[in-house]
């Protein structure tokens, strides 16, 4: 896959609409493929999405005995071949993506000594690996980490009773996987309530493990039993809630399958109509129309909080609603690299303490610009959308680790914005 790292956004764009694809979720995709890749006969994951973080992890699970074909949209391993190692990863490939912390959970189901060198993702605040560190030592293997690298030092993996303390999605996630690989109950406390985490529940599930969930306290209990049964990823609530965003900046309207929408959706859902826009069921299809006419309020966290991952979006959405809406970022503390360049095209933006506050029904301008996160790039090039003249956002390939064709889905909904 070919990353180009600029976006060319034109302006002064019409009214969007859409019948929407709703790609499989990244971050329950990349759990879900650690599993597979976990077990020893072929398997094969269903709507995988076409994004480069995929890419990069299973390029770390090969590295680490699990080989995979990729193929529109669907990933079949061909059954894990561990080395008694150790293994030192590519930093060439954990560099690229937090989710490379998954590549562990094989070593560590065995005891392999290993190591992560500089784990990427974006950079967001002070993004722990703490927790992750719990997730291996809590099954009793030895572990050590510094800055942004995990090592596996030794000892031997066993079921085990631990808190976890996570609010995030990767260590509560590792730490089921590497739990439903044991034989024996695994009992992990204080784990994230993502609704990830509980993808990642249903597919130890489905790979023969019990696996079931008391509020924060997750009961595992592995070893896998072989399964030919394919299994599919969730469609990704990020994405549609971009999308239907951009449509209600423009004034236009978006439809996809109801079938698709689940739970995961429903703060996504909430907030879009707090801020006066439409979302309706019509027979088989999911809809949204119309353009933001109030302001609203939104504080992220764990689920049923809204996503932060959808926080920088919705602030693009509120420079286009009358009114001040105000945002509280409770998981990182601070998210808030795209705020410079939505104030560069014009945005009016105060900072109340530590919340942001937008004050809408503001014109904006097309400016060049400098993207950061996945997030953070993706809500400048919504704005960018509404600008009057044309926009440039350099430093824009984090977008292609989570969305499969932002611009191309953009330009079909009647937008002109393309990479180049
Ligand atoms: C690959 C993947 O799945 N990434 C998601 C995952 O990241 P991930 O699971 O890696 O979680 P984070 O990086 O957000 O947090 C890791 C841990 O550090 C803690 N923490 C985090 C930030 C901070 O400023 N201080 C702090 O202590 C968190 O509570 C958590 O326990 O969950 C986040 C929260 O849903 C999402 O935004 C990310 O998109
Ligand atoms: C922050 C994100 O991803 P990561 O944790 O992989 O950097 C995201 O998906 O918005």
């Amino acid at each position: 896959m070919s990353i180009c790292a600029t976006l060319y956004v034109q302006g002064d764009t019409p009214a969007l609409q859409g019948s929407l694809h709703i790609p499989g979720s990244k971050n329950s995709a990349m759990p879900l493929l650690t599993l597979a890749a976990l077990q020893t006969q072929p398997v094969t994951v269903k709507q995988v999405p076409n994004i480069s973080d995929i890419t990069h992890l299973l390029a770390l699970l090969a590295y680490a005995g699990s080989s995979a074909v990729n193929q529109d949209n669907q990933v079949t391993f061909k059954g894990l071949h561990l080395e008694t190692g150790p293994y030192t990863f590519p930093v060439a490939l954990s560099t690229r993506l937090r989710g490379a912390i998954y590549a562990l959970a094989l070593p560590a189901s065995r005891g392999i000594h290993a190591r992560l060198e500089s784990i990427g993702g974006d950079f967001i605040g002070s993004r722990s690996f703490t927790p992750h560190l719990r997730a291996l030592a809590g099954f009793g293997l030895h572990v050590s980490g510094e800055g942004n690298a995990v090592g596996i030092t030794g000892g031997h993996p066993r079921p085990s009773e631990f808190s976890i303390d996570d609010k995030g999605i990767t260590a509560t996630s590792l730490a089921i996987i590497v739990a439903a690989s044991l034989d024996g109950e695994s009992i992990i406390k204080d784990a994230s309530l993502e609704t990830e985490c509980d993808d990642v529940l249903a597919a130890a599930r489905h790979f023969g493990a019990q696996a079931e969930r008391d509020g924060r306290t997750l009961i595992v209990k592995g070893p896998f039993q072989p399964t030919d049964t394919p299994i599919g990823v969730p469609s990704d609530h990020l994405v549609w809630g971009t999308f239907a965003i951009a449509a209600a900046m423009t004034g236009g309207s978006t439809s996809c399958e109801a079938i698709l929408i689940d739970h995961r959706f429903a703060p996504v859902i909430e907030a879009l109509r707090s801020f006066g826009i439409s979302v309706v069921r019509d027979g088989y299809w999911l809809k949204t129309f119309g353009r933001p006419v109030r302001p609203a309020t939104l504080e992220t966290g764990m689920y049923p909080k809204f996503p932060s991952d959808l926080l920088p979006q919705m602030m693009a959405l509120a420079v286009s609603a009358p009114g001040t809406s105000v945002f509280k970022e409770s998981h990182y503390g601070s998210r808030f690299d795209h705020l410079p360049g939505m104030e560069k095209m014009g945005a009016r933006i105060s900072m109340v303490e530590g919340d942001v506050h937008i004050h809408g029904a503001t014109p904006v301008t097309g400016a060049l610009l400098e993207g950061a996160g996945i997030r953070e790039t993706t809500a400048l090039a919504l704005l960018a959308l509404t600008a009057d003249g044309p926009s440039v956002i350099r430093k824009a390939a984090s977008v292609a680790r989570g969305y499969e064709d932002l611009a191309q889905t953009l330009c079909r909904m009647g937008a002109t914005i393309h990479f180049g």
